[in-house]
């Protein structure tokens, strides 16, 4: 298909960057006045240890003789723009992993001309308080964090430039590698019965789940957590996704998402979308002759299932919610 490529009309891939751009910063301003929910304790974040991993992406026309011709003459350097990230951590006066985003991809726009598109998204590095003896018993150390694996808050934005400077052209944020079990009350039945079926169907099963769960805002502006009575912080998303689970008995992956997306959109209203990439993890039975509901479980052989699912809020309308 000789006319088929991008000198023929078709839109042109043409971009560089840097990732796994690790930053730190210490005695970041407190994350204070996100509004409470009742399936969660979090009320805000000292913000003593801010850390992200961040990938910067850029586009622009004048790149092209980079590519091209080998002609450097508009390229920033990706390790520039590693050194601009790490620079710009100290001048951003906010207190979220969406804020920080936006503030240095609009620096980027406004310090490099030839940069018509800049993504920025970062994965926190999560820390997590540990606590110590006190005047008034134990309390969480001002000091000393312990480095955390797993489940982080996750921020992306791309900006472009419009007529008055920077504009946010999509923003997404979310929590990730959340990982829960629930030993019990899960079922897995009413599937497909066919001659390529060997699933024996489980009445209580233990479910081990892997997920990722995005949002977009309405207004993207409310990311950024200026106004923190309208952000919504990965914190509490993890726990209405804990509570859920723990409240219902879900027949599947596919019902417990759905249901932790109806709970996040009522919580929410200011969001405009929630998604879900899951993963089913679920051990394998080795024993069940226990005494009670106690097992011995396995971990489960390759292949892995998974489920991915979007939704708004007409998903409620439709249930009658709102
Ligand atoms: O929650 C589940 N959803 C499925 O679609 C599925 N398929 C399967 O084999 N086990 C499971 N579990």
């Amino acid at each position: 298909m000789a006319d088929d490529g991008p000198s023929s009309g078709q839109e042109r891939t043409m971009n560089y960057g840097k990732e796994h751009v690790a930053v730190y910063r210490t005695y970041a301003p407190a994350l204070e006045g996100v509004r409470t929910i009742p399936e969660s304790e979090f009320d805000g974040r000292d913000n003593t240890l801010l850390g992200m991993e961040v990938r910067v992406q850029v586009e622009g026309e004048e790149f092209l003789p980079s590519f091209s011709e080998g002609d450097n003459s508009a390229v920033v350097a990706t390790d520039t723009m590693k050194n601009f990230v790490h620079h710009h951590m100290g001048e951003y006066e906010g207190a979220t992993v969406e804020g920080f985003l936006e503030f240095v991809g609009k620096e980027f726009l406004e310090t490099y001309p030839q940069m018509e598109t800049v993504q920025v998204s970062a994965d926190e590095l999560p820390f997590e308080e540990r606590m110590v003896p006190g005047d008034d018993g134990f309390e969480p150390s001002d000091l000393v964090f312990r480095v955390a694996e797993g489940e982080s808050g996750f921020g992306h934005v791309v900006l472009s430039r419009g007529d008055d400077g920077p504009v946010v052209e999509e923003q997404k944020s979310g929590v990730t590698d959340i990982e829960l079990v629930k030993v019990k009350d899960n079922s897995f039945t009413g599937y497909v019965q066919d001659e390529y079926t060997t699933l024996p169907e489980r009445e209580n099963r233990t479910l081990y789940v892997g997920l990722d769960i995005y949002w977009t805002y309405a207004e993207p502006a409310d990311a950024l957590g200026e106004e923190p009575e309208r952000y919504v912080p990965p914190e509490q998303v993890s726990d209405i996704a804990q509570v859920v689970f723990d409240e219902f008995d879900v027949n599947s992956i596919q019902d417990l998402i759905y249901r932790i997306g109806e709970r996040t959109l009522e919580r929410f209203p200011q969001l405009e979308s929630v998604s879900f990439e899951a993963n089913n993890r679920t051990w394998l039975k080795v024993r069940d002759d226990l005494e009670g509901d106690a097992k011995v479980l396995r971990e489960p052989p390759r292949p892995t299932g998974f489920q991915q699912f979007s939704m708004d809020h007409s998903d409620l309308e439709e249930a009658g919610q709102e």
